[in-house]
């Protein structure tokens, strides 16, 4: 499946690579959504894992080191998926985390909305925290409960493969982990390498059109229409690029 972006009025080319571009989404009417083509995916996560990082990188092809917590961005390009041009949204969120009980989650409800919103699901934990990882099945599970109907596109990804020496997560259980939730799992490191985190992203946007059946995410909702969540995006972006920026100008100049 061939994947580019397609350049839009007012569009920022952060990476330096044409194909590559982020398109921030306006709050009414979301003006750059194709119309019945748009691919919705949130990214859930415990905290540190990459969520962030997964998403920068997949859109721009760069890591940027140090991320702030982040409270929710949503980020929106067109592009074209084996020749069909569709709106892809990815919610980033905030982190969820275990209950003391560990069977039940912290989720904030803004992560319900997404949960709620999103056609498509990144479920992520870090190859190097064992915690994380089990923040997974109970994380489906919440899904599970808001989407009780229907398959639910999903992959699992184990972030932080650069890190082999802190592994705590082996492969074949992250493999066994995504077959029992019905997805695919993928080792990837958002710090060095696009090409995992590309061809994880992908997947899931197919998967997420061959649910949809070609149609629109509302349908399977039978009309409701809810809320997107809200949206920082570009500008917030922008600012995390400058701020890394001037911190390396600053570290080289005092060197
Ligand atoms: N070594 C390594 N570090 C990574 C990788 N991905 C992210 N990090 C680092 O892990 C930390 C957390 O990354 P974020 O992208 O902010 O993680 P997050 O899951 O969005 O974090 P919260 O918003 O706090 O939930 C940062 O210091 C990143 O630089 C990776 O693939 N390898």
């Amino acid at each position: 499946m061939r994947l580019t972006g397609d350049p839009a009025p007012g569009t920022m080319n952060s990476s330096g690579s044409g194909n590559f571009l982020l398109v921030p989404i306006p709050e009414y009417p979301l003006l750059d959504c194709v119309p019945n083509k748009t691919v919705k995916i949130v990214v859930l996560g415990a905290n540190n894992v990459g969520k962030t990082a997964l998403i920068v990188r997949f859109l721009t092809k760069r890591f940027i080191g140090d991320y702030e917590a982040n409270t929710g961005a949503l980020y929106s390009r067109k592009v074209t998926l084996d020749g069909e041009e569709v709106s892809l949204q990815i919610q980033d969120t905030p982190c969820v985390a275990l209950q003391d009980d560990a069977e039940g989650l912290y989720c904030q409800e803004q992560i319900n909305r997404s949960i709620y919103w999103a056609d498509g699901y990144v479920l992520v934990f870090s190859i190097t925290d064992h915690n994380s990882y089990r923040t997974i099945q109970p994380l489906y599970q919440h899904v599970r409960r808001i989407h009780p109907s229907g398959n639910i596109p999903v992959i699992l990804v184990g972030n932080k493969s650069d890190l082999l020496r802190a592994r705590q997560v082996p492969a074949d259980e992250g493999e066994t982990l995504a077959a029992s939730l019905g997805g695919v799992y993928f080792e990837a490191s958002a710090r060095e390498n696009h090409e995992g985190v590309h061809t994880a992203f992908l997947h899931l946007c197919q998967e997420v059109i061959r649910a949809l059946g070609g149609g629109n995410g509302e349908k399977r909702r039978g009309g409701l229409h809810l809320a997107r969540p809200k949206s920082p995006n570009m500008q917030e972006l922008k600012r995390r690029f400058r701020q890394v920026l001037s911190s390396k100008v600053k570290s080289a100049t005092t060197l």
